[in-house]
């Protein structure tokens, strides 16, 4: 039996293995901890790729872990068009539908999965699930205008969340402010049997500027096991 982020890594080494190639020339970057793996396996791999690849962020972290690593940095409104993006995933359904914005970084990463000709998810084996909300509990990362924060959550309600949660910072006293300014509520919705009808709805409230239900988008998802297999779906 191998650690959770051991699981991360190895579905994030393997993803890389098999996505990233001297053909690319542009690649997003995804957030959080599965991420660092995956930047890690890039850096390893460098000599072999293309020198004059760039690669795009879709938050502050995966600036910096571009930067830090001595890759070419670029940014979504330079390059609209990407090779291929590989990100983490809060949770996983059987269609590769996903979950998104545990860290808050959903917008940007929805932009930066759809400019790309190829969206790969990295995940560990607690990710996996057959329906959208059987295993993050934590509800859909909804990010908002912050002047309009208490009117979506009202029609959160109305759209059968009941107790959505305005998402309070840790070291600080308020709420979590996502790289783009903007507020994020967290919508607990019990099982999601038909997120596409569920993102649409949420996405038409007034000051709603992304909601973290990726539907439809994910070509393949790497899921790193406990026996330390990687499983490609
Ligand atoms: O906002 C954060 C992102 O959507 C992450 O990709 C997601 O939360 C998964 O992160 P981790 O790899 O740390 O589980």
């Amino acid at each position: 039996m191998i650690s959770l982020n051991e699981a991360k890594k190895k579905a994030a080494y393997k993803a890389v293995d098999e996505n990233i190639t001297s053909e690319n020339k542009i690649i997003g970057i995804g957030s959080g901890s599965t991420i660092v793996y995956v930047v890690e396996r890039i850096l390893q791999l460098k000599n072999l790729l293309n020198k004059e690849c760039i690669f795009i962020p879709t938050s502050f972290q995966s600036r910096l872990l571009i930067i830090e690593g001595g890759l070419n940095l670029g940014d979504i409104d330079q390059y609209s068009e990407i090779d291929v993006t590989i990100d983490g995933a809060d949770e996983v359904d059987e269609n590769l539908n996903a979950i998104k914005g545990g860290g808050a970084c959903h917008l940007r990463e929805k932009l930066v999965a759809e400019a790309a000709k190829k969206f790969i998810i990295v995940a560990d084996y607690s990710k996996r699930s057959t329906t959208l909300g059987e295993k993050w509990k934590q509800g859909v990362p909804i990010e908002v205008i912050p002047f309009a924060y208490k009117r979506v959550m009202n029609s959160l309600k109305e759209l059968g969340c009941e107790n959505p949660i305005l998402r309070m910072a840790k070291a600080k006293a308020g709420p979590v402010i996502s790289d783009n300014g903007n507020f994020i509520i967290d919508a607990h919705f019990g099982l999601i049997e038909h997120p596409k009808e569920l993102l649409e709805k949420i996405k038409l409230l007034t000051g709603v500027v992304e909601v973290g239900l990726f539907v439809n988008m994910a070509k393949n998802a790497y899921f790193g096991n406990e026996d330390g297999s990687v499983d490609i779906k």
